[in-house]
């Protein structure tokens, strides 16, 4: 019964000979992603502000892949105008990986209101700029090409639970769920596959740059996750995009956050379907065991930093 109710039926989206535009390509888990996807056979496009390390991230794609086309563009997401004018330049995509993103964490009530907007301003409002630029040419092409699209957005495990010290980067990285699910309704019939990528921390300049500031409780909290290498992210996100997954989770906390989580999210798998309908049970009781041990963790933080506060 779960084979015939599993929607969208599933796809294989294939890379090769493709155009694949990821955005954040010139670093951590989106130039890994490039740099698989032009060994694939893509034809790669990358999306960064900073020219210079774009430049750079071209040179290390072509070099480990061994392709020369490999497009670079430079645009800050938060710009409508320039993610239009550099999708034009770009020509139509097949495979937009949309994983530009910012992490500031720091309590909300220290928190500058100027640090939060620029979190949901990059995360969020970028994420539709390049979809709303993106689309119509994406749907001629599968319309083209008889070949499925896909349209990969990089959330993060702190977009399927909120996670102390995150309340700006966790709302930046749900919403994207909210904007995933809706959007697959509305692309289904383009024959576009939206892909919903959760990791846990990822070894990248960003996390080392996050790991500067981080609060205590955030390291302890998500450290309740494994972390990952940027390699390794990327393939599960390669393979979770070419295989039309709805949620792509990358590790095995992620499997467990997936069926924990699973909601009213689209499955195009019967065997996932099946074990989040026999298994979402025992998993609500392990999430459960998990909130009790972060809530004594804070409790005990805070009684013993009492004086501090
Ligand atoms: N690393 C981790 O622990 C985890 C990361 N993630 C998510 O994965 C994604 C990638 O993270 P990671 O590889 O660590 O990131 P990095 O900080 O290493 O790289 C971020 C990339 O995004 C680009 N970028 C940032 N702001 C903008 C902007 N306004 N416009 C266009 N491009 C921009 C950067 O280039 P430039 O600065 O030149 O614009 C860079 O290429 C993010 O969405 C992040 O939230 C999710 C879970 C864990
Ligand atoms: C049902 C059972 C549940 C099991 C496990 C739950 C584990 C949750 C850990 C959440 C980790 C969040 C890391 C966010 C990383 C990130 O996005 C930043 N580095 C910024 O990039």
């Amino acid at each position: 019964a779960l084979a015939f109710l599993a929607r969208p039926r599933a796809a294989r989206v294939p890379l090769k000979g493709r155009h694949v535009l990821i955005t954040g390509g010139s670093s951590g888990i989106g130039l890994a992603m490039a740099t698989a996807a032009a060994r694939e056979g893509a034809r790669v496009s990358i999306l960064a502000r900073n020219l210079a390390r774009l430049e750079e991230a071209r040179a290390a794609i072509q070099r480990e892949s061994g392709r020369g086309d490999v497009g670079v563009l430079a645009a800050d997401v938060r710009d409508a105008d320039a993610v239009a004018r550099a999708l034009r330049e770009a020509g139509p995509v097949d495979v937009l990986v949309c994983n530009h993103g910012v992490f500031a964490p720091e309590e909300l009530e220290r928190q500058d209101m100027e640090e939060i907007k620029w979190m949901v301003d990059i995360n969020l409002m970028g994420t539709f700029h390049l979809i709303k630029a993106a689309l119509p040419a994406m749907k001629a092409r599968t319309r083209e090409t008889r070949l499925p699209g896909s349209i990969a957005i990089m959330s993060s495990q702190a977009g399927q639970v909120g996670i102390y010290g995150y309340t700006a980067y966790s709302a930046s990285k749900f919403a994207l769920r909210g904007l995933g699910e809706a959007l697959q309704h509305e692309v289904i019939t383009d024959n576009i596959h939206v892909s919903l990528i959760f990791p846990p921390d990822t070894e990248t300049p960003g996390l080392e740059e996050e790991h500067k500031r981080r609060p205590e409780l955030t390291n302890i909290i998500a450290g309740s996750s494994g972390g990952m290498k940027a390699n390794d992210v990327a393939k599960k996100a390669l393979d979770g995009i070419k295989s039309g997954k709805f949620i792509v989770p990358c590790n095995f906390e992620g499997a467990m956050l997936a069926v924990a989580t699973a909601g009213l999210s689209p499955q195009s798998s019967p065997v996932m379907a099946f074990l989040e309908v026999i298994g979402s049970g025992l998993m609500r009781f392990a999430a459960l065991c998990f909130q009790w041990n972060w809530f004594s963790t804070i409790e005990s933080y805070y009684a013993k930093n009492k004086k501090r506060e």
